[in-house]
């Protein structure tokens, strides 16, 4: 079942082109607008209870988009439908069904104790007693949430503030989440707090949840599928792994000989040496669908004496800068 359907998706903006020399903050003013398309033609769709991934560049249009989807921005064209109704067009209802989370903007009041602006958000979405107690019990085991409750919004650090946004957006249990950057700034011990969080609202296919963000690990660790967009356009949509196969065909060995006189004679037949000459490992790249790793392993054992061998696939990071860099 989709929960999130977009069709030709279209956000036009118009901005003054800018002027330049003297007096140009007035000639700005007067010059003509230009229109920027932030999003343009993009079509979309996202299942009942996937974890989806959403990723661009800097300026790309995700954010614009997430705008759409969740009915802050109109579209200047295209159909959008978040579990059953346009969100722009209902923007009561779909308030109940949706929880956002900016990385780099807060939900919450600023001057009240994140208590109490979880308790106006029970009140405003009728949570029961019950639920309210049983979701804060799942907050503290999670998000230690129980140790800052009390202390106003305004002195809470990143990452205690994120997870009481998180805690805010998830309270009535949306069927939907948008997750915008809710990793960024935050330390590890934090990171793995959230996607734990992430996680267990996950993991009985109950929500839905669209994550747009630059740090690969949340890639990786939290998302079944990914979308990528550049210049407003979908550059690419589907599997993490088929993404690495068509886009980095390869892995790498990674070959530290015992007598680092040998470093530069290492090859074999059967791979690419990418390393540079003088480093004291060697890499040796190949393609997984014309030799496998035991193969490539035992041509370079059987030539010479070896201290260690890894085997190292592809990181996301490399992978992702190829696929912007194939884009028009
Ligand atoms: N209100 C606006 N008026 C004019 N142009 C805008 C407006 N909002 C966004 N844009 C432009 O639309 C394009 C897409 O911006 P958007 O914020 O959606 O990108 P993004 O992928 O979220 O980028 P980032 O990762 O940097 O947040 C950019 O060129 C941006 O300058």
């Amino acid at each position: 079942m989709s929960m999130i359907v977009a069709e030709h998706l279209v956000k036009q903006f118009h901005r003054r082109a800018s002027a330049e020399g003297p007096a140009s903050r007035f000639r700005s003013w007067f010059a003509a607008r230009e229109a920027v398309r932030a999003v343009d033609d993009i079509s979309l769709t996202v299942d009942k209870g996937e974890i989806v991934g959403f990723l661009g560049p800097n300026g790309a249009g995700k954010s614009t988009t997430i705008k759409m989807l969740t009915g802050i921005l109109v579209p200047t064209a295209g159909r959008v439908e978040v579990a059953g109704i346009v969100p722009w067009r209902h923007r009561r209802r779909n308030a109940l069904n949706i929880g956002v989370v900016f990385g780099q903007r807060s939900q919450l009041w600023f001057d009240l104790p994140l208590r109490r602006s979880l308790e106006a958000i029970r009140d405003l979405y009728s949570v029961s007693a019950a639920d309210y107690r049983l979701r804060m019990s799942q907050f503290d085991d999670l998000l230690d949430l129980g140790s800052f409750l009390d202390t106003p919004v305004r002195s809470l650090s990143l990452g205690q503030r994120i997870r009481g946004d998180l805690a805010a957006a998830t309270l009535y249990r949306p069927p939907v989440l948008y997750l915008d950057e809710p990793t960024v700034g935050l330390d590890v011990v934090a990171k793995v707090a959230l996607r734990d969080l992430i996680t267990s609202l996950n993991v009985d296919g109950q929500t839905t949840v669209m994550l747009t963000t630059h740090d690969m690990d949340d890639v990786e660790q939290l998302c079944q599928r990914i979308m990528v967009i550049d210049g407003g356009r979908m550059l690419y949509e589907g599997d993490l792994n088929d993404l690495k196969r068509r886009f980095a065909p390869y892995r790498d060995l990674i070959v530290t000989p015992r007598s680092p006189g040998d470093a530069d004679r290492i090859d074999s037949g059967l791979a690419t040496r990418v390393s540079s000459p003088g480093s004291a490992k060697v890499t040796l790249r190949f393609d997984p669908e014309e030799v496998s790793a035991p193969e490539v392993i035992q041509s370079v054992s059987s030539q010479f004496d070896v201290s260690d061998l890894s085997l190292l696939d592809p990181q996301l990071e490399d992978v992702v800068r190829r696929l912007y860099g194939d884009s028009p």
